[in-house]
């Protein structure tokens, strides 16, 4: 594990200031695209951040808990008044898992990367809050000081809607490989080896010329307001973002709120789902799953009894809402590594499962579906990476997955992976996309 600005034994001071009315996103027209961007509309919780105070990243898949757990020790001391309910201080997320085919463009953002912004900007009430985190040595507080002063004279006031125009976006991926792969898993839960495995395809959309994140972002909150909208940046400049519906964990003090989200159908078609033999199984699989896996954790653990529909703009999930109290001393890191990989990405049994992409979905999944989010004392949230895209520059490559269990068709996931690419092509090309 590597910690690029030393955590462990390196005391942090830290400052915070109002802002007035305002949106997070806005500061980009000034402090340029974000290091870490989080926003979840409907819960009115918005987060940019810029700079990186300290990073701290995993440098092998085994070390990736261990980096969560470290963030856990920072010691920080805040000159004056402390923040209720700052989202963060860390912001990142960490790859789905193995692969195999190993792809480049995924290096900049690690195996998992959190980063601890210079400067914070959060929605808080009607208005906004600024904190800046700078080393304790060498005239921290100065340079908090410094940052904040900096971030309130430039601020701007305006709520940051999408601007550009419409854009044509050239766009590559491959049915008939994908359609092949969906016929191998079918074949291996046929033959009793696997109960669920959700395979995953990438799709390449290229614009005419850079694409401008914050007008995605803008236009991902906007279309998605029920979703978390994300991006991360690595050094390169490489973006990883998107608007997922998935939370992993949501943790506040003890409890943690979580969810089973499997089984999709068109927004037309939702009435069918709740009756839907092949979507009711696809999605007990991951309840079953859940349960199973907090109760070790956990004083209680307690489940809606059965899945109400989650509408989204393209498409429309079953979604069973699980609610847990942890034991004394189990932490937001220990939740997320028992987690994850839930059977609504990986499958079931889930190292059968996991062991098959590997060998057979000849895709880097990256940081796609793996847990993206802000982690702090006490409280973090966690959603799964979907519905996103790794952006540099005018090119993009999407994600999408699809649960396969027995009765799936090649036709009908290949047709659910269009409508779930529809978010991120709509926000990158600003306009209706059209799908014959
Ligand atoms: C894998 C994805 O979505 C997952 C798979 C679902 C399904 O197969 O029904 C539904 C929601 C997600 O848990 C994705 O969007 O890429």
């Amino acid at each position: 594990m590597k910690t690029l600005n030393p955590v462990e034994g390196q005391r942090w001071v830290a400052g915070m200031m109002p802002l007035a009315v305002g949106d997070p996103l806005a500061g980009a027209d000034v402090l340029g695209v974000p290091s870490v961007y989080w926003e979840r509309p409907l819960a009115q919780e918005a987060a940019a951040g810029w700079g990186e105070a300290a990073v701290v990243v995993a440098e092998e898949p085994s070390q990736a808990p261990a980096a969560l757990a470290s963030l856990g020790a920072l010691s920080l001391r805040w000159v004056g008044e402390e923040p209720e309910s700052m989202p963060g201080p860390w912001f990142g997320g960490m790859r789905f898992g193995a692969t195999g085919v190993p792809d480049a463009a995924w290096n900049a953002h690690g195996v998992a990367r959190w980063t601890l912004p210079e400067v914070l900007v959060w929605r808080a009430g009607t208005g906004l809050m600024v904190a800046a985190f700078a080393p304790e040595e060498r005239g921290g507080e100065d340079a908090v000081r410094s940052r904040l002063e900096r971030v309130r004279a430039c601020y701007p006031e305006a709520y940051r809607h999408a601007r550009g125009t419409p854009v044509a976006l050239a766009q590559a991926s491959s049915r008939p490989a994908f359609e092949a792969r969906v016929e191998r898993a079918l074949e291996a839960i046929a033959a009793g080896h696997l109960q669920k495995v959700v395979l995953a395809r990438s799709l390449d959309a290229e614009g005419p010329e850079a694409f401008d994140l914050v007008d995605v972002l803008a236009r991902l909150r906007e279309q998605n307001p029920r979703c978390a909208t994300f991006l991360f940046r690595a050094p390169d400049g490489t973006c990883f973002l998107g608007a997922t519906p998935e939370t992993l964990c949501r943790v506040e003090g003890q409890v943690v709120q979580t969810e089973a989200l499997a089984g999709t159908a068109a927004p037309g078609q939702a009435e069918g789902l709740k009756g839907h033999d092949k979507d009711l199984r696809e999605h007990d699989s991951v309840v079953r799953y859940i349960l199973a896996t907090l109760r070790p954790l956990a004083e209680k653990v307690t489940s809606d009894s059965e899945p109400a529909l989650l509408t989204l703009k393209n498409v429309v999930h079953l979604r069973t809402g699980i609610r847990a109290e942890l034991r004394p001393g189990v932490t937001a890191a220990q939740v997320v590594a028992a987690l994850h990989p839930t059977p609504a990405v990986g499958g079931f049994p889930r190292e059968r499962a996991l062991s098959f992409l590997v060998e057979n979905e000849g895709l880097d999944r990256g940081w796609y579906a793996g847990p993206v989010g802000w982690i702090g004392p006490k409280r973090a949230h966690l959603m799964v990476a979907l519905r996103s895209a790794l952006v540099r520059g005018a090119k993009a490559r999407l994600f999408v997955g699809v649960g396969l269990v027995a009765g799936s068709t090649p036709e009908a996931e290949w047709r659910e992976t269009e409508m779930k690419s529809l978010a991120m092509l709509r926000a990158l090309g600003g306009g209706d996309v059209v799908r014959r």
